[in-house]
């Protein structure tokens, strides 16, 4: 399973802005769709083309298009919201399958609420979106239920990924690509990525419990 570490320099200026702990909840938010659209571009590199007449200003002629069926974009709630739309502004005619998990703070055990996957997954690449690969149960579980349902071609797209999330998903799905911002160093004891963003989904969602 190859891990792609997209080391491009908006994507490395990019994740460093979103590393700072007084970046605003608006900033957060519009630099993960901004990254989003950047791994996206690199995880499309190699679909297929197919070629297909068109009507031109000059009379017909062949042009190319993406092969098969509509691509299906996998955000993992809630997290993953946070970059649906970067990922769309590129592939805007994709089929959203929503996944919601929630890990449990205590035993970081990912629990499954919400399932919503689109059809006709057996033709369709999925592109799983979430901002954190930390242990990596809520990728495996996510990965689990799109095979289940038929689905043979999969890619993840995550921000920040930890070693111990890329060695579960290898080992339990070794033919799932990653692409990331960035491999960082190891979990803290609370499972949280060091030195990662902190926790993506109350960055995105403006729900720090500070904040009240
Ligand atoms: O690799 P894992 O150890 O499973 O951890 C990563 C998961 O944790 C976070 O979600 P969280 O459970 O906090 O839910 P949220 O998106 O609703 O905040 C994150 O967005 C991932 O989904
Ligand atoms: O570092 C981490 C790990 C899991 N979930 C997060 O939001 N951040
Ligand atoms: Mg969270």
């Amino acid at each position: 399973m190859p891990v792609h570490e997209i080391r491009h320099p908006l994507v490395r200026h990019k994740l460093g802005l979103m590393r700072r702990a007084d970046l605003s909840t608006k900033n957060f938010r519009e630099m993960a769709q901004e990254v989003a659209a950047l791994l996206t571009y690199e995880a499309s590199k190699d679909l297929p083309l197919e070629p297909t007449k068109i009507d031109g200003w000059a009379g017909e002629l062949e042009v190319e298009k993406i092969a098969g069926k509509k691509i299906t974009v996998v955000p993992i709630l809630r997290a993953g919201i946070g970059m649906l739309d970067g990922v769309l502004s590129l592939i805007p005619g994709a089929k959203v399958s929503a996944i919601g998990i929630a890990r449990n703070e205590e035993t970081l055990q990912a629990h499954t609420y919400l399932e919503r996957l689109v059809g006709q997954l057996d033709q369709r690449l999925a592109l799983i979106v979430d901002p954190m690969l930390a242990t990596g149960g809520s990728m495996v579980a996510t990965i689990d239920m799109l095979k289940k349902a038929g689905c043979r071609h999969i890619r993840a797209l995550v921000l920040v990924a930890a070693p111990e999330g890329i060695g579960a998903v290898e080992s339990a799905h070794p033919d799932v690509d990653i692409y990331t911002a960035s491999i960082d160093s190891h979990l803290n004891e609370d499972g949280y990525i060091i030195p990662g963003l902190g926790d993506a989904g109350d960055r995105i969602f403006g729900t720090r419990q500070k904040d009240g």
